[in-house]
């Protein structure tokens, strides 16, 4: 498990940059509670706020690209991160002003591990991000990612591959490593034909699989963030990728289990058992 260092100690920083989910269920919001209950000092570039509850998205306010870029030069130049987390996006003119602040901070590539969530939609169905950004996205920031993250929603947009079973996950593993991902992490939460829910990891060499028990729950808004986030910051603690990736995997399966209704939709995941 991941700790925080003593007292009056520095922990570990993550940045994530990524939008606001009004709920508290996703988005800013379910990075920075994975980060804290992991030990790690969660940073902020905002790239957009959803007016969001348990049924959807209503409304989207973007924020300007250059004040996105702006937050993470404060923080990078100032506070210092171990790694980064991108979640939602929004647009093509915020995707370049971040690859452009990533590139001057010396994120992603050979430089700090940049995990990238491709956040295409809410699990309502709401568009996050906007449809001729989905190319940019794929050109702009996967050649510069250690790990993208797609579901398989995602996958389907991204590449146009339908993954229903292993070998077709196989094959968009192998396709987003193509892209420029160093590793790429097929989700499995939404192969719902199995009573499990694997997920398969790729570097261009080797797979790995990380399988775990289906669980039937509607309450599993921001699970893809939470995987996410606990990769990043067990990258930040200093593990491996394939180590991160298997920690996150545990940690995304007990925030599942852990799970609470929230209004009148989907409940978020919950790391909160983490505390009890
Ligand atoms: N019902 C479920 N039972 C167990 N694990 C799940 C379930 N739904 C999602 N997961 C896991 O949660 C993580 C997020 O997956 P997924 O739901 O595919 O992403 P997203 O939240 O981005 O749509 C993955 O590790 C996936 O295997
Ligand atoms: C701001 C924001 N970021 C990400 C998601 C994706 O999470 P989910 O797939 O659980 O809806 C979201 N709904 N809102």
């Amino acid at each position: 498990m991941l700790t925080a260092p003593p007292a009056g100690t520095a922990p570990r920083r993550v940045l994530t940059v990524a939008g606001s989910d009004s709920g508290g269920g996703a988005g800013i919001q379910a990075d920075l509670r994975t980060f804290a209950l992991l030990g790690v000092h969660g940073c902020v570039a905002v790239t957009a706020v959803t007016v969001q509850n348990s049924v959807g998205v209503s409304d989207v306010q973007e924020i300007a690209p250059p004040i996105v870029a702006a937050q993470i030069d404060s923080v990078t130049s100032d506070i210092g991160v171990q790694a980064v987390k991108t979640g939602m996006l929004a647009s093509a003119p915020i995707i370049h002003a971040v690859a452009a602040a990533f590139d001057a901070a010396g994120i992603g590539g050979d430089g700090l591990p940049l995990v990238v969530d491709p956040v295409c939609a809410s699990m309502h169905g709401d568009a996050l991000l906007a449809a001729d950004a989905r190319s940019t996205l794929v050109e702009v920031l996967f050649p510069r990612a250690t790990l993208v993250t797609p579901n398989l929603d995602e996958v389907r947009l991204l590449t146009g591959i339908d993954v229903v079973d292993e070998v077709t996950q196989q094959a968009a593993a192998r396709e987003l490593h193509r892209l420029g991902a160093r590793w790429a992490l097929i989700k499995g939460g939404h192969l719902r034909t199995s009573d499990r829910s694997p997920d398969l990891l790729y570097d261009g060499k080797q797979f790995h699989r990380f399988d775990g028990p289906r669980m039937d729950t509607p309450h599993d808004h921001g699970a893809g963030d939470t995987l996410a986030a606990a990769a990043a910051a067990a990258l930040a603690h200093g593990h491996s990728l394939p180590e991160a990736v298997a920690f996150a995997k545990e940690w995304v399966t007990r925030a599942l289990a852990a799970a609470y209704p929230l209004g009148a939709g989907h409940g978020p995941v919950s790391p909160l058992w983490r505390v009890r």
